[in-house]
């Protein structure tokens, strides 16, 4: 049910001109200030429109992820209200948990800040993770992070809803190795209003014809594979005209001798141009490539482990450079991090289970050294994978007892990455 009633006056926004126009929304925002609700434990990461917490809620002491987005006045609050409200009751397995929202103000300058409370996901986004080993997703686990992401896509869209925005950077890893779409339908609400007053385009390069997460899977498989979706050498727009363009075609892996076959035939069937030809997220699940036997959280965990073993080499690389001496003799070589080759697919080995043994920080992995190498485009586009991310909100959030992290969890299956 999306909320009803008087339209907010889109240039008097306020907290109380919100809850006047739309007193149901009291079921979604839960209260003014998140820090009441919650201790802050560290900053885990930022995107496009804000920074995301990890935080503790002060009653339970439950571990969630805090993000929090500036809105403007002139901004469509009430259609991101409307998106929370209808999330606030989906639950599914495979789909970040919301838990509620505070909206913050501040009045001079005229500020609103909505915090979006959810689960916490500690193994980080896909695209984080590829990032950081610049290897490719081995073909097993892209069919278990598709099947998964299906999973969760055949149930929102048995409710009717759409998410609008599937790609790496929204799909989520458990410390367990669940996978878990964020943002669902709000990203996109997010992006279409306040990217408006950024000139942001959007992430098109994920987007079908006509808007399609089944589409979006299939490119989500081709980033995973080849660590940049279709025609990311494009600039947003011009990718957006080619995917618009009557000679658009069908999107396909770069490499087909590296992939197996049931890939291909997978890859056909999510990306047919024809939308009445594409299966539908329920059909696809039946499709050899994810129905095989043996996907399952193993082959994430292993993911994660590899994560973990490059963030650790990288900080020993740190750590080992800080030591040198200042001033080395002409004929000493610079010791050199270890080259982030990526080997081709089938060449890649499964890391031996007890190689990573310390936590993942947040702040050792590096940002990866492709995304220095693109091009730079039109300064009136934003280019989403490269981006650089707003300015944190009006106020860092006050941490109400020291940022320390908790003890590791008894529960986690990954004993270095510590409690979520
Ligand atoms: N629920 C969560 N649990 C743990 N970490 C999270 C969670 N949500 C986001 N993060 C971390 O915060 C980072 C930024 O997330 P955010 O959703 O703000 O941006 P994004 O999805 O990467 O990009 P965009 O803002 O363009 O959608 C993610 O890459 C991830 O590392």
């Amino acid at each position: 049910m999306q909320p009803s009633g008087p339209a907010v006056k889109q240039n008097n926004l306020s907290r109380s001109s919100i809850f006047r126009a739309h007193p149901e929304l009291f079921s979604v925002i839960k209260g003014y200030d998140p820090w009441e609700f919650y201790r802050n434990i560290k900053e885990v990461g930022s995107g496009t429109y804000g920074h995301v917490y990890k935080v503790q809620n002060l009653s339970t002491d439950g571990i969630a992820a805090l993000k929090c987005v500036k809105i403007e006045p002139k901004d469509d609050l009430k259609n991101i209200l409307a998106e929370l409200y209808a999330l606030k009751d989906c639950q599914h397995a495979n789909i970040v948990q919301f838990y509620g929202a505070f909206l913050t103000e501040i009045r001079a300058p005229r500020q609103l800040c909505l915090w979006m409370a959810m689960e916490y996901c500690g193994g980080k986004s896909l695209q984080d993770i590829y990032n950081v080993t610049q290897t490719a997703l081995k073909e097993s686990v892209i069919a278990f992070v598709c099947r998964e992401s299906l999973r969760a896509l055949a149930h929102m869209h048995s409710l009717h809803r759409l998410h609008r925005d599937i790609k790496g950077a929204n799909i989520l890893l458990t410390m367990e190795g669940a996978v878990k779409l964020a943002d669902f339908g709000i990203a996109a609400q997010i992006t279409a209003t306040l990217g408006k007053r950024m000139s942001f385009i959007g992430t098109p390069y994920w987007m079908a014809p006509e808007l399609c997460d089944v589409w979006s899977v299939g490119i989500t498989a081709i980033e995973l594979a080849e660590l940049e979706p279709p025609l990311f050498s494009l600039p947003p727009m011009k990718a957006l005209q080619a995917i618009a363009s009557r000679g658009y075609r069908q999107p396909t892996l770069r490499r087909r001798a590296a992939w197996t076959e049931s890939f291909h035939s997978f890859l056909c069937a999510a990306l047919r141009l024809n939308p009445r030809h594409r299966s539908s997220a329920a059909q696809l699940l039946q499709h050899q490539f994810i129905a095989a036997p043996g996907l399952g959280e193993h082959l994430t965990v292993a993911l994660l482990r590899e994560f973990q073993d490059v963030c650790s080499q990288r900080r020993a690389n740190v750590q080992h450079l800080l030591q040198m001496p200042a001033r080395q003799s002409p004929r000493q070589p610079h010791p050199q991090p270890p080259p982030l080759r990526t080997p081709p697919p089938q060449q890649q080995q499964q890391l031996p289970s007890n190689q990573a043994t310390s936590s993942i920080t947040d702040n050792s992995p590096a940002q990866a050294p492709k995304s220095q190498e693109k091009p730079n485009f039109s300064p009136s586009v934003h280019q989403p994978l490269r981006r650089k991310p707003v300015a944190p909100p009006s106020r860092p959030p006050p941490p109400r007892t020291s940022p320390a992290a908790p003890p590791a969890s008894p529960h986690s299956s990954v004993p270095w990455m510590g409690a979520g």
